[in-house]
């Protein structure tokens, strides 16, 4: 048996992740190493590459599964120009792994902040890789990288990586950490390929068996699509739920459409099924590969254009803005971005966290401010409509991001994530009867005494404006600044006066203030709540 784990390659821009696939490959895929034509051009990585190499497998791993003869592991080498962070994203979500490339003359850079965010949200295990080594003065090299080490480990200590995550010295195109003989013998390709090995041991001793849900229904993730005459069209991805084989039946949601899988193949090997994990080419007859050059295959029906969600809200703390109530962000789902209007809640009574009843009233929260350093413990709830509808599966995780931000503003983008807990959606059969969700915000009015007619009654003037309907108001409770509470019992008169009525006789220290016609004493105050929301959430936008 052969089991494939993910390994990402993520970090700034020009890190050298696509030098380290290569040297850590044997075998390539038809989108690796900057195979792109404007990749090439420009000399950056512009879409995801795969490559992969085979292994035997650890000990270690064949005492949990006996069978169990190699690991393939699968290289996801992640661009990382800061305006394809929507790439990195997407592809982050299909990984296992991560290894976080860091250019050891630079240190922490902006993406590599946003690279660590993106691995704590997606909980995947880390090493850090301190890349070009060999561009370090020589004699104050060993100084330095125990400086820059040193200095990582502060960084993990403030995130939720272990804060014993491997940190691995290397150089991808030099001799460094390989014994001095073996370099000037061997060629370059060689020795990064010793270099590696290093890396690769280190990688082999610390992957665990990824959980994989072969029973689940299929989603995979397609990152390139072609067609080959006379075959039909071949989409390439990672399959990141479920499972496929040979003449299933196959849905294309962006063009509504199903196929019959004519073929499989996984790094040009045919097989007849492939699995949650597993980095595929999946051949069915022809359909116009550009009207999914990025996209999902699924199980047929299983996914759904959703229209809003709900969602927890998990901020990220390296955002430095205020999230705000009735602004729009970039929300991503698998490799899907769209815009979302949002509305910012929380619960009444502080129920337990990730609870979220569509039946319950929620109070409005005008903004959230930025959480840096520190992880708020409050449990803040977003609704979502989304400005296109963006298909997702129950339960999806979405990253919130700010990405027109200035890629160049070194400010992080990413400001929060969460796991959709309830959204709507339409389904072709049946369209849900949604109840009306209700989302207020607590508002005060305050009035004045006018007249006290007896120790249970008081007329109060300039709690409403003279026009607007106060007829809503009747029967709502009024406090006064002494503490009694009382009910509108009715509203009369050009000025808007209403007479006030108090079950229990009012304090004789207020009775005095009122009786010694110190109106101005005693304020009336109206509390109630103003819906900001209170609507049938709508599947057609
Ligand atoms: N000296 C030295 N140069 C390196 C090393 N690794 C990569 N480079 C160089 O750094 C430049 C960028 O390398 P890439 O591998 O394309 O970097 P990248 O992180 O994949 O770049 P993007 O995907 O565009 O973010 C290239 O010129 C590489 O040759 C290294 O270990 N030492």
């Amino acid at each position: 048996m052969i089991v494939n784990i993910n390994i990402g390659l993520l970090g700034h821009v020009d890190s050298g992740k696509t030098t380290l696939a290569r040297a850590l490959s044997t075998i390539a895929s038809t989108a690796a190493f900057d195979k792109n034509p404007q990749s090439k051009e420009r000399g950056i990585t512009l879409d995801l590459g795969f490559s992969a190499v085979v292994v035997e497998a650890p000990s270690r791993l064949k005492s949990l599964a006996p069978n169990l003869e190699q690991v393939q592991f699968t290289f996801v080498d992640c661009p990382g120009h800061a305006s394809l962070i929507r790439t990195i994203i997407g592809g982050a979500q299909i990984i296992d792994f991560m290894l976080l490339v860091i250019d050891s003359q630079k240190g922490i850079q902006t993406q590599t902040a946003e690279c660590i965010v993106i691995g704590e949200l997606l909980q995947r295990k880390l090493i850090m890789v301190v890349n070009k080594i060999d561009l370090l003065e020589e004699a104050t090299r060993a100084a330095q990288l125990q400086k820059l080490n040193g200095k990582l480990r502060k960084t993990l200590a403030q995130t939720s990586f272990d804060s014993d995550s491997t940190i691995f010295n290397v150089s991808a195109l030099e001799k460094i950490n390989i014994e001095v003989d073996l370099f000037y013998l061997l060629n370059i390709f060689l020795i990064s390929h010793f270099v590696i090995q290093d890396l690769l041991d280190n990688i082999v001793s610390q992957v665990e068996i990824p959980k994989r849900n072969k029973d689940a229904p299929l989603v995979m993730y397609t990152d390139h699509c072609f067609s080959i005459k006379g075959q039909g069209t071949i989409c390439t991805g990672t399959i990141v739920q479920g499972s496929v084989a040979v003449n299933d039946l196959v849905e294309i949601p962006a063009i509504k459409e199903q196929r019959k899988v004519k073929s499989i193949q996984m790094f040009r090997r045919p097989v007849q099924t492939a699995a949650m994990g597993d980095r595929v080419g999946i051949c069915v007859p022809q359909f116009n590969p550009k009207t999914m050059e990025r996209g999902i295959l699924t199980q047929p029906g299983y996914l759904n254009n959703v229209y809003a969600a709900c969602i927890r809200i998990n901020p990220i703390r390296f955002y430095k803005f205020a999230i705000r109530s009735k602004s729009k962000l970039h929300i991503t789902i698998g490799h899907d971005t769209v815009m979302a209007n949002m509305i910012l809640f929380k619960s009444v009574n502080n129920k337990p966290t990730e609870e979220f009843n569509l039946n319950d009233e929620y109070e409005y929260v005008e903004e959230l401010e930025p959480t840096i350093n520190s992880i708020t413990e409050d449990c803040i709830f977003a609704l979502l409509e989304f400005q296109t509808p963006i298909l997702a599966a129950e339960n999806a995780t979405l990253i919130a991001a700010k990405l027109d931000l200035d890629a160049q503003s070194n400010c992080c983008r990413l400001a929060f994530w969460g796991r959709m807990l309830w959204c709507t959606h339409a389904n072709n059969y049946a369209l849900e009867v949604l109840p009306i969700f209700k989302v207020f915000k607590h508002k005060s009015k305050q009035g004045f005494i006018q007249r006290l007619v007896n120790e249970h009654e008081i007329i109060v003037e300039n709690l409403f404006s003279k026009q607007g309907n106060r007829e809503i108001y009747l029967g709502k409770q009024v406090v006064l600044s002494t503490g009694e509470t009382g009910v509108i019992e009715s509203t009369f008169g050009q000025k808007s006066k209403v007479k006030v009525t108090f079950m229990n006789a009012l304090r004789p220290e207020t009775l005095n203030e009122l009786k010694g016609g110190r109106f101005g004493s005693v304020k009336v105050l109206l509390n109630y709540k103003k819906y900001i929301f209170n609507k049938q959430l709508s599947l057609v936008q």
